[in-house]
């Protein structure tokens, strides 16, 4: 064995039906936010990349939707993002909730992966919620589904084995000289995570069927100076589906958009670092997710 081991960079993804925690540990590993987590199936909508620089490797993670019954145009777009998002990947990472049974929807999903030519582990989830013994007991039942190449636990809120699941990872990355330069983070654009939390704050608090119709479009994004220092000036439209779904969005009087602008605009801070001044609008797009004119506006 040589003393140095050789330098990997590579892609990774994680997949796994919806809610299984894919997003909170792609934040958890790359430790800041870059994508929507939620208890609320189905809200991340956009391949997200972070990178994570190490001495030895070079760690580029995608984080997709999940896989579903596509009902909609804007489903089946979904189903296909995914898929060429896990063809176009170097490993694989199965993610499984420790505190819920091994289903149908875990062993479909691993059917479809096993065909890839990415390695392929599980990652099983969420282990600060459950005991020693059942943890014991789901990783029998994911290690029997398929023969991952390895198989960690972790709890991307407690952090428990974060660190592990990041080195075992990036020992299955091809060999590969640096991908991407030293300081980057992600190369999504920073409109479109600016709209994810645009749409994230709008999400907050509102039920059923809502979450799916709303997309955000940021209009424009332009620097500025406002009282001596740096200011960031974004005109942003949140698309719903009906007039009665604006309602909801507003509030009485425009209070919900109130706190939703206020929400948008500290995260934003947050992420850009520097000052915001945010302009939002609510605008009604019948019926977009079955409309491909009105889903190519939207970005999907
Ligand atoms: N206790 C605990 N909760 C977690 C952990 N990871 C995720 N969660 C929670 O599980 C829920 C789903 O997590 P997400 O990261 O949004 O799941 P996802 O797989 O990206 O979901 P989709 O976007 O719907 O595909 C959220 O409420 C998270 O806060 C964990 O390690 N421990």
């Amino acid at each position: 064995m040589s003393d140095h081991e050789p330098y990997r960079a590579g892609f990774a993804c994680f997949v796994g039906r919806p809610n299984a925690g894919k997003s909170t540990l792609t934040n958890a590993i790359i430790g800041s936010k870059i994508a929507i987590t939620s208890n609320r199936p189905q809200t991340t909508r956009h391949v997200v990349r972070g990178i994570l620089h190490r001495p030895d490797s070079q760690l580029i993670l995608v984080d997709t939707p999940g896989l579903h019954r596509p009902r909609t145009l804007l489903g089946q777009r979904l189903n296909d993002l995914v898929r060429a998002t896990w063809s176009e990947t170097d490993v694989v990472g199965l993610c499984v909730p420790a505190d819920e049974k091994v289903g149908p929807g875990d062993r479909l999903i691993t059917k479809e992966i096993e065909e890839l030519k990415a390695k392929v582990i599980a990652v099983v989830t969420k282990i600060d919620l459950v005991s020693k013994s059942d943890l014991a007991r789901r990783l029998m039942e994911v290690a029997e589904m398929a023969p991952f190449a390895d198989v960690v636990p972790c709890s991307a809120v407690s952090g428990e084995n974060v660190e592990t699941l990041v080195g075992v990872i990036s020992k299955l990355l091809p060999e590969s000289p640096q991908l991407y330069p030293d300081h980057m983070i992600t190369d999504e654009p920073e409109r479109v995570m600016v709209a994810e939390l645009i749409r994230e704050a709008a999400l907050e608090g509102v039920r059923d069927e809502l979450p799916h119709s709303i997309a955000v479009v940021v209009e424009e994004f332009l620097d500025e100076e406002s009282e001596g220092a740096e200011r960031k000036r974004i005109y942003a439209d949140i698309y719903v589906e009906r007039p009665s779904q604006k309602a909801i969005v507003i509030g009485k009087g425009g209070s919900r958009m109130k706190q939703v602008g206020t929400q948008a605009r500290r995260e934003i801070a947050k992420l850009l670092g520097t000052r915001v001044y945010l302009d939002l609008h609510v605008r009604v797009a019948k019926d977009w997710q079955r409309n491909p004119k009105l889903l190519q506006r939207l970005g999907f």
